[in-house]
């Protein structure tokens, strides 16, 4: 077991890249299921966990997959199993969206229900519903959901409560090889979305309105090999624009795209930090003390969830008071306690959060409760006195390649070490 220590004080400045986006790259390589024909090459993919785990989940159903470097090679014209391994589905929820892609293909799929996790229940009835639509049945039994298709899928008119990304991700995988036309109705927007359509449509699929509400998607009768780059990963990108602000830096973030990046872009400008929108990325710096901003969850076009817990540790760092509120996942603030621990003033209230910002930090042992809490406390320790250990680092690897290399090389005081015997908690196993 290892864990991360940082000594605050750095101001960050340089350049860092991006790597592909891991909640892009996964549905894509689900998607892969879908090709009975030819060889599928995916570029800019991230060494994460979980594309490690998606990896072997479909290898696990009879696919070649082959991971190397930045790249995965997939070929799915054998398909051998259509059941999904509670080992590894449980290590990752995202793992559902196979779901969509082996009814499509195989007409049949037996996964494990994902279950809630650290920020949320994570309810998949979204998913289900748009699926049924398309003719799917399901059984669920003994931790399992079981999924048939008698005949073929057939295109169906599907509007969603919410606007899920993975029930939108689901139903789209499914739609492409149903028959007829299926329109996704109040459809999630986010770009990850759009990624997996372009991809769909290299591959041969007839899908158009990916990033409006409403998704358009004639079925065609197979998909086929092709290559695709994944798009830089927002969040990853989010993060390292965060670093630059709250350590009072400079950082020019190689490779985000500023059309993904809206809603913490103004937020960031909001805040007095100067932010310029370059052609190949991004640059933050931040030479004035930081203002205080309110900031609200939402679905795309809204400020991302997966950027809450950065841009609260942000928030300790602004003169002034403000109010976070979280309105996609019910669990997602579990960092605030460790943020306490560093002698951070955050009052929860529901799903809103109300932290005073200027108070002093100090370095303090804390864990990650899940990959975006990770990565705020490494941020937070940035800022704190002395030295912040943060440990359960199993969550951070699912979600950041090499963050302690990328914060070094803009000169954060940070390290990555084996965690000695005696030091280790008794704690319980804990999961995705
Ligand atoms: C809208 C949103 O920000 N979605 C995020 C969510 O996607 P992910 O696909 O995991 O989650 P969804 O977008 O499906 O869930 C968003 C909300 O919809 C609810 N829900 C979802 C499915 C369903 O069948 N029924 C239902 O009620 C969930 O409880 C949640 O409150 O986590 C990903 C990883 O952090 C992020 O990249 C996505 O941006
Ligand atoms: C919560 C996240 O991912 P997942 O949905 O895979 O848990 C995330 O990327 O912040």
């Amino acid at each position: 077991m290892e864990k991360i220590i940082v000594r605050g004080g750095a101001k960050l400045k340089g350049r860092v890249k991006v790597h592909g986006a891991k909640n892009a790259v996964l549905p894509l390589i689900a998607a892969s299921i879908l090709a009975s024909r030819g060889e599928i090459q995916i570029y800019d993919v991230p060494m994460l966990e979980d594309v490690k785990t998606i990896t072997k989940l479909l290898q696990s159903l009879g696919i070649s997959v082959d991971l190397s470097e930045d790249r995965v090679k997939i070929n799915a014209e054998k398909l051998h199993s259509t059941t999904a391994p509670y080992e590894l589905v449980r290590k990752m929820r995202a793992s559902f969206v196979v779901m969509g892609p082996l009814l499509a293909r195989k007409k049949h799929a037996r996964i494990p229900l994902p279950g809630g996790c650290n920020i949320g229940s994570r309810p998949i009835d979204q998913h289900l519903k748009g699926l049924e639509a398309l003719g799917a049945t399901f059984d669920i039994q003994e931790g399992h959901i079981e999924g048939y298709v008698h005949g073929r899928l057939k295109g169906a008119r599907i509007y969603l409560d919410f606007p899920s990304v993975g029930a939108t991700q689901n139903i789209m995988m499914a739609a492409v090889l149903a028959e007829g036309r299926t329109v996704i109705e109040n459809a999630a927007c986010e770009p990850e979305i759009v990624d997996l359509a372009n991809f769909l449509n290299v591959l041969g699929a007839k899908v158009v309105g990916a990033g409006t509400d409403e998704i358009r998607i004639e079925g065609v009768d197979f998909l086929r090999g092709a290559d695709y780059t994944v798009i830089p990963d927002r969040i990853e990108a989010g993060t390292y624009l965060v670093a630059a602000a709250i350590s009072g830096g400079d950082v020019f973030v190689e490779g985000a795209i500023s059309d993904h990046l809206n809603p913490l872009i103004a937020k960031l400008r909001e805040m007095g930090v100067h932010v310029v929108e370059g052609e190949n990325g991004i640059r933050a710096r931040a030479d004035e003390p930081i203002k205080a901003a309110d900031v609200k969850t939402l679905p795309y076009p809204g400020f991302p969830t997966d950027m809450q817990s950065q841009m609260m540790a942000l928030q300790l760092a602004a003169e002034g008071t403000s109010v976070m509120t979280e309105t996609v996942f019910e669990n997602r603030f579990m960092h605030v306690e460790e943020m306490k621990r560093m002698g951070a003033q955050i009052k929860i209230d529901g799903r809103t959060a109300i932290i005073k910002g200027g108070v002093p930090l100090s370095g303090a042992q804390v864990k990650s409760t899940d990959l975006r809490a990770g990565a705020a406390l490494i941020l937070a320790g940035l800022i704190a006195s002395g030295e912040t250990e943060v440990t359960e680092l199993q969550h951070v690897d699912r979600g950041y390649v090499d963050i302690v290399g990328k914060l070094r090389s803009l000169g954060a005081d940070i390290e990555r070490v084996k965690i000695e015997e005696e030091e280790l908690p008794i704690q319980e196993h804990s999961y995705a």
